[in-house]
């Protein structure tokens, strides 16, 4: 019950501002797009697309900011609320965090060079979060295949959908304390791949927060060069590589490698689906004034 135009003419303007102010924390910092596609992802994953990820805690309330998956690591809430406090001025109490939220990932995925799709819209903004459903089905660095995959199934999301999604790791960094188990307990890493992460990720801990790309070859570009490192066995966590291991998802991440059209198409349609998981409209939620708080 989502439509193309359902800010058509309460908030025309709403895309458009969406969008500049998305290429303008892009241009000033290449990483935020990727920041903001993950907070995407990390909405939609716990109780659906309705911008529970955005809700501050609070002395009588425990959002999802802190739990594992999230603490530390999520970013990109200051653009949001950027957006919202433009939105507020032109068309007060009319767009939803989580529709921000939606557009923003799209628009990110653009200016870094991959794929367009349309995202439909009418999300309502959730009074609620779950801290305990975000570190429950938010997938970690160390799943392997079936973790993953049970994952997305139990979002109703297939394993291409998987697949295609996790190319989302074309682009951004992780740090050391995501990578660590990897670059010193796997064995299907490049060895001098895992050499030179070594230096700024000791293996007894320290310097947790040591960013490196996910995607070596190209990180600040969305296109399918992510696929081509699992390839070469140079995907960053665990869970990268897991995709490329011998298994059932092998062929689908060759495809991916050689035809970076049909990743993009996969990609924007698995976005589209993400996009529809849970979402609030009509009597449910609400459009919230400010995306760090309930109204
Ligand atoms: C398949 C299961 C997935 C796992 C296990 C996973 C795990 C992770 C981890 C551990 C990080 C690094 C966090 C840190 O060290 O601070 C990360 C970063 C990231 N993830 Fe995922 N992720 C998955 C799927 C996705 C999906 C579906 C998307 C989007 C479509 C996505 C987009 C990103 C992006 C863009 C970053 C970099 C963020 C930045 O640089 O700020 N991930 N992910
Ligand atoms: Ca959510």
């Amino acid at each position: 019950q989502l439509s193309e135009d359902y800010y058509g003419s309460s908030c025309p303007a709403a895309l458009l501002t969406i969008r500049t102010t998305v290429a303008t924390a892009v241009l000033l910092d290449r990483r935020m797009g990727a920041s903001l596609l993950r907070l995407y992802f990390h909405d939609c994953f716990v109780q659906g697309c309705d911008a529970s990820v955005l809700l501050d805690d609070t002395p009588s309330f425990t959002g999802e900011k802190g739990a594992g998956p999230n603490a530390g690591s999520l970013r990109g809430f200051e653009v949001i609320d950027r957006i919202k406090l433009l939105l507020e001025l032109i068309c007060p109490g009319t767009v939803s965090c989580a529709d921000i939220l939606a557009v923003a990932a799209r628009d990110a995925v653009v200016h870094l060079g991959g794929p367009s799709w349309t995202v439909l819209l009418g999300r309502r903004d959730a009074t609620s979060a779950s801290a305990s459903l975000a570190n429950s089905d938010l997938p970690g660095p160390n799943s392997n295949l079936n973790d993953l995959l049970a994952a997305f199934s139990k979002k109703g999301l297939s394993s291409t959908d998987m697949v295609a999604l996790s190319g989302g790791h074309t682009i951004g960094r992780a740090q050391c304390q995501s990578y660590r188990n990897r670059i010193y307990a796997d064995t299907d890493i490049d060895g001098t791949f895992a050499a030179s992460l070594r230096g700024d990720c000791p293996q007894g801990g320290g310097n947790d927060g040591n960013l490196a790309p996910l995607d070596a070859s190209s990180p600040d570009y969305f296109d399918n060069s992510y696929f081509s490192g699992l390839l070469t066995h140079m995907g960053l966590l665990h869970s990268d590589q897991a995709l490329y291991d011998g298994g059932s998802t092998d062929g689908l991440v060759r495809s991916y490698a050689s035809n970076n059209d049909q990743f993009g198409s996969d990609f924007a349609a698995a976005m589209v689906k993400l996009g529809n998981l849970g979402v609030l409209t009509g009597a449910y939620g609400e459009i919230r004034v400010n995306c760090r708080a309930v109204n």
